[in-house]
């Protein structure tokens, strides 16, 4: 078996797996990772995420009704983590356009891609991670991350200048996801008794969003590589707006189960620090994107994630005698995640008590 070791992080870094299937390459021993008999045996039934109308958190909408939908939100996000959001005010069209410029960048011929292309060390870019650490495997898929909130952190030199519109959709799509998390933070902080404002607060008025484009290529042995290796979200939450290409999968107890996907919905899922701001209420679910023989896939996964430096944790309201406090205050987690993750370990026993 090839070790990741003997392959230079520079000549692993100028690999895309999309190239590798272009030029018919089975894949090799780095991104085997799954045992062939459990993918082919165990079933991943479609998940009943419930989806929530964000429309009715609005205080246009019967309080009834409103609060009804809050405890619907309340149960998805300590059940499964993660809820399907639909009546978002993003119009179908536009979801629609992010997903054609998203499917336009990765069409495109290398030459042109590989003008965006990050370095060993940098995160933003395109590209896949840098070389695994020992034991750790790559997963199948390319990808473009880019820092698109606060504006004076994005660097600019890794937006796309083609296709000519990927910019602009970037842009009015950054300020709609603004929105939405407005939206969804105050939604989850009232559907748990807690001061509106208090989620925000944590994340504070500089929380970055990065966009992170994903292109899982066709794959002919699905059953042994994964397009994402298992791992929960180091943000606050994400946001993960699917094409008609269902492969993202929750892990519920022992069992995965694959998210459907809908036209119109986003897919919210809360990351580890939500758990740790929830004291524990909210679930940050470990999932993963299996591969495709037949199909491609694109996804663009929002992360939502607190003010760099600032310091976040357990709201005082979900800390009780019944709930005792679980985490302690942390700041930079999503740093220690990354770390962590590239081990392939999850991150949050840091920030227990
Ligand atoms: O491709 C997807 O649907 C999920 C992507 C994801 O989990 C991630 O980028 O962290
Ligand atoms: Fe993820």
């Amino acid at each position: 078996m090839a070790s990741a070791s003997v392959i230079p992080a520079d000549v692993l870094l100028s690999r895309r797996v999309q190239e590798m299937v272009i030029n018919g390459q089975e894949p090799e021993s780095l991104y085997i990772c799954r045992d062939e008999e459990e993918a082919k045996n165990v079933p991943s039934p479609l998940a009943p995420i419930p989806i929530i109308d964000l429309s009715l958190f609005s205080s246009s909408t019967l309080s009834a009704t409103r609060e009804e939908e809050l405890q619907k939100l309340k149960s998805a996000l300590c059940c499964w983590g993660c809820f399907q959001a639909i009546r978002h005010e993003i119009p179908s069209s536009f979801l629609n356009k992010i997903r054609q410029v998203t499917r336009e960048f990765f069409e495109q011929p290398m030459e042109e891609k590989k003008k965006y292309s990050k370095g060993v060390r940098e995160v933003e870019g395109y590209g896949g991670d840098p070389t695994p650490e020992e034991g750790q495997f790559l997963d199948w898929q390319d990808r473009l991350f880019l820092t698109v909130y606060p504006e004076d952190l994005s660097d600019t030199k890794f937006w796309p200048e083609s296709p000519k519109s990927f910019r602009l959709v970037l842009e009015n799509f950054t300020s709609m996801m603004r929105t939405v998390t407005e939206v969804v933070s105050k939604s989850m902080a009232k559907s748990l008794k807690l001061e509106e404002n208090c989620f925000l607060n944590q994340f504070g008025e500089r929380a970055a969003l990065q966009a992170r484009f994903n292109y899982y290529p066709c794959c002919e042995r699905p059953e042994i590589v994964l397009g994402l290796k298992p791992h929960a979200d180091g943000t606050g939450y994400t946001l993960i707006l699917q094409d008609d290409v269902e492969g993202l999968q929750v892990l519920q107890g022992e069992q995965w189960f694959t998210v459907p996907t809908i036209p119109d919905a986003l897919l919210i899922l809360m990351g580890d620090q939500m758990e740790i701001m929830t004291n524990g209420v909210f679930k940050s679910p470990v999932h993963r994107v299996v591969s495709n023989r037949e199909k491609e896939r694109t996804s663009v996964a929002v992360f939502y994630t607190p003010e760099k430096h600032k310091e976040i944790g357990p709201e005082d309201g979900l800390v009780n005698e019944e709930r005792p406090r679980l985490f302690k205050k942390i700041k930079d987690y999503d740093i220690t995640h990354w770390e962590y993750y590239q081990r392939g370990m999850r991150a949050l026993h840091i920030a227990e008590i």
